[in-house]
C-alpha cells in the first residue's frame, strides 16, 4: 500500500504526479524545480538561489513525511548545464551533514518552467 505525501509548503504539483509517495520503508519524493510555494513562480537570482529553493522545496516535502535530509538515501541532480557543477554543490552542502547521501548530478537538454536545476530524492525511514 502506498500513499501520496502533499504539503502546501512545497511547490504543487505542475503535472500528473505526486510531490512524494510513501511506499513503506522507503519515501519517494517527485523532482523539485526552483518555484516558490506560495506564488508558484520560478525564484529570481542565479543558479546558487535556485539550488537553495530546491533544497527547501525538498525539505518541505521531507518534513511532511515525517523526515529530514538525514533520512536521504539517494538524490538524483539535473542541471541544464554542467559549468554549474561547483556552484551547485556549494548550496547544496550548506543542507546536508556527512555522511552525504549517495548521489548522481547529469547534464539535460531542457527542464520544466526554463530552469536550471531540478532534485529528486529517495529517503529511508
Ligand atoms: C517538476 C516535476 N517533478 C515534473 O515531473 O515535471
Amino acid at each position: 500500500m502506498v500513499k501520496a505525501i502533499h504539503t502546501n509548503n512545497a511547490p504543487q504539483a505542475i503535472g500528473p504526479y505526486s510531490q512524494a509517495i510513501d511506499a513503506g520503508d522507503l519515501v519517494f519524493v517527485s523532482g523539485q524545480i526552483p518555484l516558490n510555494p506560495e506564488t508558484m513562480e520560478v525564484v529570481e537570482g542565479d543558479i546558487a538561489k535556485q539550488t537553495e529553493q530546491v533544497m527547501n522545496n525538498l525539505q518541505a516535502v521531507l518534513t511532511e513525511a515525517g523526515l529530514s535530509f538525514a533520512n536521504v538515501v539517494k538524490f538524483t541532480i539535473y542541471i541544464t548545464n554542467m559549468d554549474d557543477f561547483a556552484t551547485i554543490n556549494e548550496a547544496y552542502a550548506k543542507f546536508l551533514k556527512e555522511p552525504y547521501p549517495a548521489r548522481a548530478t547529469v547534464e539535460v537538454s531542457k527542464l520544466p518552467k526554463g530552469v536550471g536545476v531540478e532534485m529528486d530524492v529517495i529517503a529511508k525511514k
